[in-house]
């Protein structure tokens, strides 16, 4: 018969820096964030993070074989102020969560603790012409993160977890026809963390500024179970996509600002 050529199965992060050896750099993310060693810089709220998205900006769902990924064309979905010198434009949304019914699936964690999910609003510099452009730049990219906690249903995410379902292979790809405003997904209070950092996959360029809001936004259990309904290769075949995310990785002696 023919030779079956299976496409290679994503390596874990622990294998990220044979290919990336950028994976052992000064300032990979994500990190354990020890709130004490946190330092409040007035200077964060004398100019507050301006979030001012549109609410017909995003335009599909996708399933990248790693995550979903809501796109978003950028017209007028812009971050400003707070730890950013120059303005940033919106490109996608995704997220990282871990086993059905665990607590684990973020990224970042705080003092040790980790949410069973976490969103990741990417934003690129307008100062670059394109987002492929900015991606490895030092002031490339910012990422809002927000922690989604189990609680009760999140009416703002509905419209996309119930999307999930419609995604299930690699570049499965739904149209968003609906108004859909990103920013129903950020915490009433925000108040963040913010450091610099990298990519959580994957080139992992050392381009970003994160901004980890330090509130959670509950999502019901059955919003973190759709999360199940994309499916992703793994060793033993096709099985539904859980723990995408990167573990914390070594601080190195960076500073973590705080609002
Ligand atoms: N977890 S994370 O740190 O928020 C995060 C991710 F997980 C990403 F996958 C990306 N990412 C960026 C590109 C386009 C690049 C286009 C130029 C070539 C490299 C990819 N595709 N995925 C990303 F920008 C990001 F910030
Ligand atoms: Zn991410």
């Amino acid at each position: 018969g023919f030779l079956q050529v299976a496409s290679p199965v994503p390596q874990g992060p622990n294998k990220w820096h044979e290919q990336f050896p950028i994976a052992k750099g000064q300032r990979q993310s994500p990190i354990d964030i020890v709130t004490s060693n946190a330092k409040v810089d007035k200077a964060l709220s004398d100019n507050p993070l301006k979030v001012s998205y549109s609410n017909n900006c995003c335009q599909s769902v996708t399933n990248t074989g790693a995550s979903f990924q809501v796109v978003v064309d950028g017209a007028g979905t812009e971050i400003s102020g707070g730890p950013l010198d120059s303005t940033y434009k919106l490109v996608q949304f995704h997220a990282h969560w871990g086993p059905l019914g665990g607590d684990e699936g973020s990224e970042h964690t705080v003092d040790g603790v980790t949410y069973p999910a976490e969103l990741h609003l990417v934003h690129w510099n307008q100062k670059y012409k394109d987002v492929g452009e900015a991606v490895d730049k030092p002031d490339g990219l910012a990422v809002i993160g927000v922690f989604f906690s189990r609680g009760k249903e999140h009416a703002g995410f509905k419209p996309i977890s119930d999307l999930f379902a419609k995604v299930p292979r690699k570049a499965d790809k739904v149209d968003i026809s609906f108004n859909y405003d990103p920013a129903c997904l950020l915490p009433a209070r925000r108040d963040y963390w913010t450091y610099l950092g990298s990519l959580t996959t994957p080139p992992l360029f050392e381009s970003v500024t994160w901004i980890v809001m330090k509130d959670p936004v509950e999502v019901s259990a059955e919003q973190l179970a759709a999360l199940r309904n994309l499916l992703w290769e793994t060793p033993s075949g096709e099985g539904q996509m859980c723990n995408n995310y990167r573990p914390p990785q070594p601080l190195q002696g960076r500073l973590v600002r705080s609002t």
